[in-house]
């Protein structure tokens, strides 16, 4: 773990690195634009030869899962494994219920109706990580909201194994979270095939999900053929404590965030030496009972940080430069330091909410911007499943009192047409 005091100057360097922007490296940039102009050219045929490439398997077989592997899947999946998973739909409905936009309609100055109206997208795409993981949450976390958003045909795009095959679980919750369709391929290629279609699945009009980096830069380099949701990519946890923190407990949260792998991202920023101090000691306490215990110590020992800052308005200034996915606020009064955070995505207040609890069940989808992209975006939401289309109406009176307006408008950029438009209307003249 890296050691940061706030206080010393030669700290200054790896603070001001905390600002980031979340702009790709030109390698990934290069790699990735290849990838999507194969798929762009050689549709089905590209997508065999990267999934043997990168994954190992050979799909020249199906691209697609098949309705045998779809039944296979619902019966090697055990009661439990649905039972949360129908546990966590329920949660994720009732949040998405909840951000989803409503109709309106009003009238502005001039009498003139206006509103809007928010249907949903017809056929999006969810890409769900499996490189490292079979993201079964993650399957919930993205579909789940498009399902109770209305989407009718929802697609996803999830690495397979070696052996050609999907994780049965990860499976049965994209059926239990409503995909209608899986394509069995991961990386920049599976976004790729989303976004432009190739001969053997059509092409979406949205896309969302987390991913690699190489994900991420697909989907970003994609914008225009279709939109995204954010940049969600390798996962982050930022705890800001006190004195009144729980050592154990914090501790439990960095180990749990490292597991996300080598790329993940755990910070601890805090006023008080003690914690720091007892926090080390948990963690090292807490590894030996865990089955990749060495490995968790590693992934901290190598990519953590730790800042002790003067106090906690400085901290809080931290957070704020650095816009953690996920920030762990457990300090003395924590509603009135709630407020301060500006560019955290997700903030879990309190010594007895822990991050694993929003990783698979709470209710917000854990698809969250990192990489310092908080700054200019938010985490995935039903509404982003919605197309939002403004409706404007009017009547004799409203034309009458829009028309004065309107002509000087047309007059101050040169287009009479406009002017004459509203004016044919005007009853009387
Ligand atoms: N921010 C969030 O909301 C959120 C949520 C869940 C997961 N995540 C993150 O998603 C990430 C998942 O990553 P992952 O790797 O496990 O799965 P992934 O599915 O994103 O990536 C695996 C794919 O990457 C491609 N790939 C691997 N190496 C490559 C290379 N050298 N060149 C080109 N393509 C290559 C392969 O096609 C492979 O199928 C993790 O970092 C995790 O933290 C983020
Ligand atoms: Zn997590």
């Amino acid at each position: 773990m890296k050691f940061v005091d706030y206080s010393e100057a030669s700290s200054q360097d790896f603070l001001q690195s905390l600002d980031r922007r979340a702009v790709p490296s030109a390698r990934v940039r290069e790699v990735v634009a290849g990838i999507i102009e194969q798929v762009r050219s050689q549709g089905d045929a590209a997508l065999i030869e990267l999934t043997q490439k990168f994954d190992g398997a050979d799909l020249s077989g199906g691209l697609l899962v098949t309705a045998e592997e779809w039944a296979a899947a619902e019966a090697a999946t055990e009661e439990r494994t649905k039972e949360a998973i129908a546990a966590s739909l329920r949660n994720i409905t009732f949040f998405a219920k909840k951000s989803q936009r409503q109709d309106w309609s009003d009238h502005n100055e001039q009498g003139v109706q206006v509103g809007e109206r928010f249907v949903p997208f017809e056929r999006v795409g969810c890409y769900v990580p499996g490189g490292k993981a079979p993201l079964v949450s993650t399957a919930l976390m993205t579909a789940g909201f498009a399902k109770a958003a209305g989407v009718r045909e929802i697609v996803a795009a999830t690495p397979c194994g070696p052996d050609g095959t999907v994780n049965a679980a990860l499976l049965y919750a994209l059926k239990a979270a409503g995909v209608t369709e899986v394509l069995k391929v991961g990386g920049a290629q599976g976004v790729a095939a989303l976004a432009l279609g190739t001969e053997s699945i059509a092409p979406v009009q949205k896309l969302v999900g987390p991913g690699n980096s190489y994900v991420v830069e697909a989907k970003r380099q994609l914008i225009g053929a279709i939109s995204i949701d954010l940049l969600p990519g390798p996962s982050e946890i930022m705890v800001l404590a006190d004195d009144s923190a729980r050592a154990d407990f914090v501790a439990a949260d960095l180990l749990g965030q490292a597991e996300h792998g080598p790329d993940s991202v755990v910070g601890l920023v805090t006023p008080s030496r003690n914690l720091l101090e007892a926090v080390l000691l948990e963690i090292d306490k807490q590894a030996q009972s865990l089955s990749r215990g060495d490995y968790l110590r590693q992934v901290l020992a190598d990519g953590a940080f730790a800042i002790v800052v003067p106090d906690l308005s400085v901290g809080v200034q931290v957070v704020n430069a650095f816009s953690p996915e996920h920030l762990s606020l457990v300090v003395e009064d924590e509603e009135s330091w709630l407020p301060r955070i500006l560019t955290a995505s997700a903030i879990y207040v309190g010594s007895l909410s822990p991050v694993a609890v929003g990783d698979f069940l709470a209710g917000p989808s854990h698809t969250l911007p990192t990489g310092g992209s908080g700054k200019s975006f938010s985490g995935l939401r039903a509404d982003q499943f919605q197309r939002r289309i403004s409706v404007v109406r009017m009547d004799a009176d409203s034309v009458a009192r829009s028309v004065e307006a309107v002509e000087e408008f047309a007059r101050v950029e040169g287009l009479d047409a406009h002017g004459q438009s509203v004016r044919i209307r005007v009853s009387g003249d």
